[in-house]
């Protein structure tokens, strides 16, 4: 590949066209630069968060917010995988070793070949990174020092030009020039210290890698899988890999492209592009690890944006349906035209009747267990049906006019499922009223509602939400629970107000998190939803759980008609892989069978949530869905920084997220562990993320 040196200039105008390409006005395009946001070297150097603060600084409107970090994010893998592709496939004048720690998945180290350079991947196996020299936190940057030395050699001819200034080197001793031992380059000395630390990433592969991204988007949206659900077909292979000439497997000294996953479509173009002579159709994965299979392609998750627009669209696409029945009655899959509002009548009639059928408890039941790990008769199914059954219910149903809703301030916050209002019920009182859209044949609605309600139903437990009752009227379904005090729950005060946790508070809200969820293990209800957002904080010193037994694909599923799965932002991050690769790209919903939940797929969550207690991070912090279930189907494990607490807390996360199910520990041993480790320890965070690994060897 030719070399031209870009400019100062130049770099500076392929950053602006960049960033109007993404969307950003020539105003916010100025903030950046005067936050010496000047070329992508410069954006890659910052983190995600500082990113996000600078935006918010520029008043960039959380739409271009997004696009500019999700854009980043995207440009910067294909930096990355450019540059490992080139590397590998291109030397010279490519890198000859650019320090990249790959390790095994057995949990060893397989390369470090530090030389100076300061590009790290993401491992697949665990291990800690040192106690960073400075506390910059930094995106993966690039930056690989050229091995610059100074030539004596007589030069004839004067025709050879400086790589970054284009200039004549000139001929004979006397012209000062340099060449660097790994990419070849020949530079004048005074032009040496303007190249910077970018050996084996050439201006030219930069414009190379610019052209072909703005080329393949031809001006338009921003092909983001997440950010365009409808933009690719299904049939499509959803994502492929920058294929590598190295295969990580066998190698020993091997650069693992830290984000294999790209884009379809772009990636395609970039790779064939600039490797078309090296081209081969292997994939990169590390060995003994699985990959979706053709039949089971990577799924889209579409997110949530801002809070929770999804739930919007579905609130609109609620009101719709509703407006059309109840003009038009609704047409039910046999043909009968059933008026809506017979329907209600019909639901609060069977509220005070009945509990749920036989065929509906076995199919839930079937679902609670995940269809794979539990007995059906394990079930506690006394409540549910049984000689008490409807008394039981009866019992826990409150009607909907005796709740007052706080007319100030009703609304406490949305999610996928329902939004949850302040009301008062002979108190203070959380009202989670739940969108029942999912279940399409009506008359099914209050059947599936009292089958999750159940699960609420039949838990007493500190640090439990407590369910106080339900209601099933007017086509509302809801449920009433104690009102959490302050309503926040542990993301916001990890990742919103950030405060840091000390070491014992920490272990404190791990041990109630661990009870709560080992004593739903012991009533045969799985949580399947365990994250920071569904832990509330009822005090400094408590936390009770909520939102548990809700989550199923047919709701993910919900609505049709789009492509991919509606989730939560950050779903991903907390599913454990086994789930990823359970997850399809489409929904079958005559399947009965649901995800493949079990207690390890709830003990691997509640890895992510001490990981993110510990850290102050999301594990797989910043990184997109797809990348994020891609990582997890090939048994790549999120990085870890800098951590400095006890051995054994260490361990127990790196437990949590063992690839093999039965290898994750159960909660009463990580209870165990919690309780036993000496009090006195301080958890120091790493204020950045990794910053150099080490192998989990030399951590423990
Ligand atoms: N019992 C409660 N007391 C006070 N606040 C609550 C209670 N239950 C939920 N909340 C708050 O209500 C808001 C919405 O909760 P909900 O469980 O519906 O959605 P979420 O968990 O934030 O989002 P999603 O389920 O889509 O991930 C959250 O901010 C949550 O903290």
């Amino acid at each position: 590949m030719t070399k031209v040196g870009l400019m100062e200039r130049e770099k500076r105008e392929i950053n602006a066209i960049w960033f109007t390409f993404v969307g950003l006005s020539a105003q916010n395009i100025r903030h950046l630069e005067l936050c010496k946001i000047t070329d992508f070297n410069a954006l890659f150097a910052v983190t995600n968060l500082e990113l996000r603060s600078l935006a918010d600084r520029g008043r960039l409107d959380v739409e271009t917010k997004r696009k500019l970090l999700q854009s980043t994010v995207i440009l910067q893998n294909h930096w990355n995988a450019l540059h490992s592709r080139t590397s590998a496939e291109d030397p010279p004048p490519g890198p000859s070793t650019p320090a990249i720690v790959t390790t095994s998945p057995q949990g060893y180290n397989r390369s470090l070949t530090a030389n100076g350079s300061k590009m790290i991947t993401q491992s697949n196996s665990m291990s800690f990174a040192a106690a960073p020299k400075s506390p910059k936190a930094a995106r993966l940057v690039h930056a690989i020092p050229h091995k610059w030395h100074r030539s004596t050699k007589f030069r004839f001819s004067g025709d050879a030009v400086c790589h970054f200034c284009q200039r004549p080197l000139g001929f004979g001793f006397l012209n000062a020039w340099e060449k660097c031992r790994s990419c070849k380059w020949k530079v004048h000395t005074q032009c040496k210290s303007r190249v910077g630390d970018s050996c084996g990433l050439t201006p030219e592969h930069l414009r190379v890698l610019f052209d072909k991204l703005v080329q393949e988007n031809n001006g338009g949206m921003w092909k983001d899988p997440q950010s365009v659900p409808g933009s690719r077909s299904m049939n499509e292979p959803a994502f492929q890999f920058p294929d590598t000439a190295i295969d990580s497997s066998s190698s020993t000294n091997s650069s693992a492209p830290s984000t294999p996953a790209l884009p379809a479509g772009i990636a395609t173009s970039v790779t064939t592009s600039l490797t078309a002579p090296y081209r081969s159709e292997r994939k990169f994965l590390f060995p003994d690890t699985e990959n979706y299979p053709a039949h089971n392609r990577l799924p889209i998750l579409v997110i949530s944006e801002g809070d929770h627009p999804t739930t919007t669209e579905i609130e609109q696409e609620t009101e719709n349906h509703l407006k059309t029945a109840s003009m038009m009655g609704t047409v039910e899959s046999e043909g009968t035209i059933v008026a809506v509002q017979e329907e209600v009548v019909e639901h609060q009639e069977m509220d005070h009747e009945e509990g749920p059928s036989q065929e509906a408890v076995d199919k839930f039941n079937k679902r609670a267990d995940g269809g794979f790990t539990w007995e059906r008769h394990a079930w506690n199914m006394s409540t549910i049906r049984g000689p008490n059954a409807q008394a039981s219910w009866n019992e826990v149903s409150i009607a909907f006019d005796t709740i007052e809703f706080d007319k100030q301030n009703p609304i406490i916050g949305r999610g996928r499922f329902g939004e949850v209002q302040r009301g008062f019920h002979y108190g203070d009182v959380a009202v989670k009223i739940y969108n029942m859209e999912h279940v399409s044949d009506h008359s099914k609605r209050a059947e599936e509602f009292k089958l999750e309600v159940s699960a609420y139903k039949n838990t007493r437990h500190d640090n439990i939400a407590l369910f106080l009752g339900y209601f099933m009227t007017d086509g509302k379904y809801g449920m009433v629970m104690s009102l959490s005090r302050g309503s926040q729950s542990l993301y916001t005060l990890i990742h919103v107000i950030r405060e840091p946790l000390d070491l014992p508070t920490t272990r404190m809200i791990a041990r109630q998190i661990c009870q709560a969820v080992s004593y739903l293990h012991t009533k045969k209800i799985l949580h399947k939803d365990l994250r920071s957002k569904n832990i509330l904080l009822e005090s400094k010193n408590k936390v009770v759980i909520t939102d548990f037994g809700i989550l199923s694909m047919k709701r993910l599923a919900y609505p049709k008609g789009k492509l991919g799965w509606h989730t939560s932002r950050f779903w991903a991050n907390y599913l454990a892989p086994e789930l990823a690769m359970a997850l399809r790209t489409e929904f079958d919903e005559h399947e009965s069978e649901d995800f493949p939940f079990t207690e390890a797929s709830d003990v691997y969550a509640f890895g992510c949530v001490w990981f993110e207690m510990l850290t102050g991070l999301l594990s797989y912090e910043g990184e997109l869905p797809h990348q994020i279930l891609l990582k997890k189907s090939q048994g790549v494990k999120p990085v870890l920084p800098n951590i400095k607490c006890a051995q054994e807390l260490k361990e127990l996360l790196i437990s949590c997220w063992s690839t093999a199910p039965h290898e994750r520990p159960t909660l009463p041993d990580i209870i165990a562990k919690l309780t036993a480790v000496p009090k006195k320890q301080r958890v120091n965070r790493s204020p950045s993320f990794p910053v150099m690994m080490k192998s989990y060897e030399s951590n423990f």
